[in-house]
């Protein structure tokens, strides 16, 4: 394994004092903390240790390293590890959140941590009571919003604060509602984004959850999943609407060529930075958007990275339609609720022989699409690009 790589591949397994993997990996947290005792207000930070392990909602990376900080400050004292270096930067956070707590008195992080452990299994517990009768869907999916009405069912991406980037967790989440949806008795499926986004793409997150296997089988792992999840879209049975409700970035664009139609509100940017990102196309990009749009267009948004207005975007056939952003909403929903009274068994139909005859060619290019990048995942590009982003170096 070469380079940035390599290097990031050593840093990752690496066991510093806790793996930096295990910072961010909540479970892992949990393992950690449960282990060692103390005196004085020891009965409460063991139940404060205990209790993180009863959190029903993952805390945040943020928070998961002030529980850091706090656990090593009570339990060793002052930060007594080396700086790590520029580039190591999840130990970096590490040690930042640690050493920012100077000569802070044991007990006195002790007394802070059982006091944010108990202030975030409250607002859990407060968040689950606060929605009784809350419906099923809400309670199934952690990033998502599924909800079921007038014969359409709305599956809508929801980490607002990430601008909607599709966690590991959120491509499975968003599998399993496109299969439920797929078999519900709702006429056609909108996925859409709550927020200012429709969504940022891949959580560029996603690459510092590594697995023992370390990074190449990570890679392998991920393509696996990639190759599922767009299959998801490939193999949908009813109608499929996109409602684009502001920026798209990366395979949410992508997957846009796999829909039956897409409305946009005149907010909305289309962006697959491809190349900046050391990647290549994914989603069937590479064989829907030069059949959509021809082949110099395709080039220009797959190769050389140009973001689309919505105009732009619907002149070259992506978008079917574009709505002023102040009446996107109404306007959209009056026609989607129209178009899901006509006859659901005619339009399934409709949809299968429209799409039959390019089936097989969509498994096929979406397959050779995710070999291509599970080594790209692997490339000194790929991974610069990603850590530049990471360190907040760089944005698109
Ligand atoms: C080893 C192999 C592992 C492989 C794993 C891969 C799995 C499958 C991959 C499938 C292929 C998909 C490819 C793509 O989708 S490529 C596109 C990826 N997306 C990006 O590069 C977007 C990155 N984000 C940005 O550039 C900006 O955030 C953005 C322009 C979208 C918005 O900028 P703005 O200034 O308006 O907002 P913020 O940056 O402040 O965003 C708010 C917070 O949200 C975080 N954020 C946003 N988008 C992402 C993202 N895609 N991934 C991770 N985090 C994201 C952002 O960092 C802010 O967080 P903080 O508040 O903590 O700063």
């Amino acid at each position: 394994m070469a380079g940035v790589a390599g290097r990031l591949a050593r840093n990752w397994c690496r066991s510093a004092v806790l793996s930096p993997l295990q910072v961010f990996s909540f479970p892992s947290l949990q393992l950690h903390l449960s282990g060692t005792a103390m005196r004085a207000s020891q009965d409460d930070f063991e139940n404060a240790m205990n209790q993180v392990k009863l959190l029903k909602k993952d805390p945040g990376n943020e928070v998961k390293l002030k529980l850091y900080a706090l656990y090593k400050q009570a339990t060793e004292g002052p930060c007594n590890m080396p700086k790590p270096g520029v580039f190591d930067f999840i130990n970096k956070a590490k040690w930042d959140a640690w050493n920012a707590l100077g000569s802070l008195p044991k007990e006195t992080a002790r007394q802070n941590y059982v006091d944010l452990v108990s202030s975030l299994s409250s607002s859990s517990e407060s968040s689950s009571q606060g929605k009784p009768g809350a419906d099923r869907e809400q309670q199934e999916y952690e990033n998502l919003v599924v909800t079921s009405e007038d014969g359409i069912t709305k599956i809508m991406f929801n980490r607002p604060t990430r601008k909607n980037a599709i966690s590991t967790q959120m491509y499975q989440e968003i599998m399993l509602a496109l299969k439920a949806a797929s078999k519900d008795d709702s006429t056609i499926t909108v996925v859409t984004g709550n927020g200012d986004y429709y969504s940022s793409g891949n959580d560029l997150a996603n690459f510092t959850d590594i697995p023992p296997g370390g990074v190449e089988e990570k890679a392998k792992q991920s393509a696996i999943m990639l190759r599922d999840f767009v299959d998801t879209f490939i193999d949908f049975p009813k109608p499929l609407i996109a409602v684009v409700n502001g920026p798209a970035v990366g395979i949410s664009v992508t997957t846009l060529g796999l829909f039956d139609a897409v409305y946009a509100s005149d907010k909305a940017t289309f962006h697959t930075p491809f190349s900046h990102l050391g990647l290549s196309p994914e989603g069937c990009a590479s064989y829907t958007f030069p059949k959509i749009m021809g082949p110099a267009k395709a080039t220009e948004m797959l190769i050389f990275g140009k973001k689309l207005t919505a105009r732009e975007a619907c002149a070259q056939g992506l978008v079917t339609e574009v709505f002023p952003d102040s009446t996107f909403q109404k306007e959209v929903w009056t026609r989607l609720k129209a178009y899901s009274k006509l006859p659901q068994n005619s339009m399934r139909i409709s949809k299968q022989v429209i799409r039959k005859i390019e089936k097989e060619k969509l498994h096929a290019v979406n397959a050779e699409e995710c070999s291509v990048l599970q080594k790209r995942w692997l490339s000194d590009e790929c991974m610069n690009a990603t850590m530049n982003f990471l360190s907040k170096r760089s944005k698109l």
